[in-house]
């Protein structure tokens, strides 16, 4: 096992800001260089770190940004719902390419023969890097903590088949409680943080620190927000 040398991101992370600088489909900004203005334009707004998916996107943030970036790499279950790196060879190559810390999927479905807690069993073994462990429920989350994350983040909650239905309810700052009166690792607010109230709001409930991805660098999706608060009318 290769060691990474780093110092500890958390101190630096703390009650912070992290972007999450995502880019995908037609998106104008699917390019590293598109991103990477993001993760830049992040950092001189006050974003203490970045949150980046795709190999030559995170190696082009890296070169752009001093900030601890953590890695990740997206596919597909089965059903469709989303994984968040889901093999050994993505997670050994983010961590090769030093981002600080690398996101993988913590929740019980299968990938590569084994759920999330026995996959981050193989990775802190195998690998050694500092792993997100991103989930959906507690169970999920303290699953991870016993199988060696480093800290969670509850990114997953609403995109997995069984918490589908909180997608439309907002962040889930339940979780977030939950889980920080419960586990000793940092625990990041994820998924739905769309305003500054919300991520103040997740402080109060506990997070170590934030993460916001869409409010801030999908622009499209913004727009869509504001486009489809215009054709609701004006109040009667
Ligand atoms: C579910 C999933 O695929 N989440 C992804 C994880 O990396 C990203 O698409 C999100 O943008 C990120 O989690 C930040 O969340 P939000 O964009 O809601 O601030």
């Amino acid at each position: 096992m290769k060691h990474y040398s780093r110092t500890l991101p958390w101190p630096a992370l703390r009650g912070g800001l992290i972007v999450s600088c995502q880019a995908e489909g037609d998106s104008p900004f699917n390019s590293p260089e598109g991103v990477a203005l993001f993760a830049r334009a992040a950092v001189l707004g006050g974003a203490v770190g970045i949150r980046s998916e795709g190999l030559d996107k995170t190696r082009r943030i890296l070169t752009e940004v001093t900030v601890p970036v953590i890695g990740l790499l997206k596919s597909s279950f089965a059903d469709g719902t989303v994984c968040i790196t889901g093999t050994l060879a993505g997670v050994r190559a983010l961590a090769e390419m030093s981002c600080a810390i690398v996101a993988i999927d913590g929740t019980l479905r299968t990938r590569e023969n084994l759920n999330g807690p026995d996959f981050i069993r193989q990775v802190k073994t195998e690998v050694g890097c500092l792993v997100m462990a991103d989930i959906a429920t507690v169970a999920e989350g303290e699953a991870c903590v016993a199988a060696g994350a480093d800290c969670l983040s509850t990114t997953l909650s609403g995109y997995t088949p069984e918490t589908a239905h909180l997608n439309a309810a907002g962040p889930d700052l339940a979780l977030v409680r939950e889980l920080a009166a419960r586990v000793r690792v940092p625990v990041f607010a994820e998924g739905r943080l769309n305003t500054p109230a919300d991520a103040a709001a997740a402080r109060q409930a506990g997070a170590w620190a934030v993460v916001a991805g869409s409010a801030i660098t999908r622009p499209t999706l913004i727009t869509e927000w504001y486009v489809q608060a215009l054709q609701a009318g004006p109040a009667a």
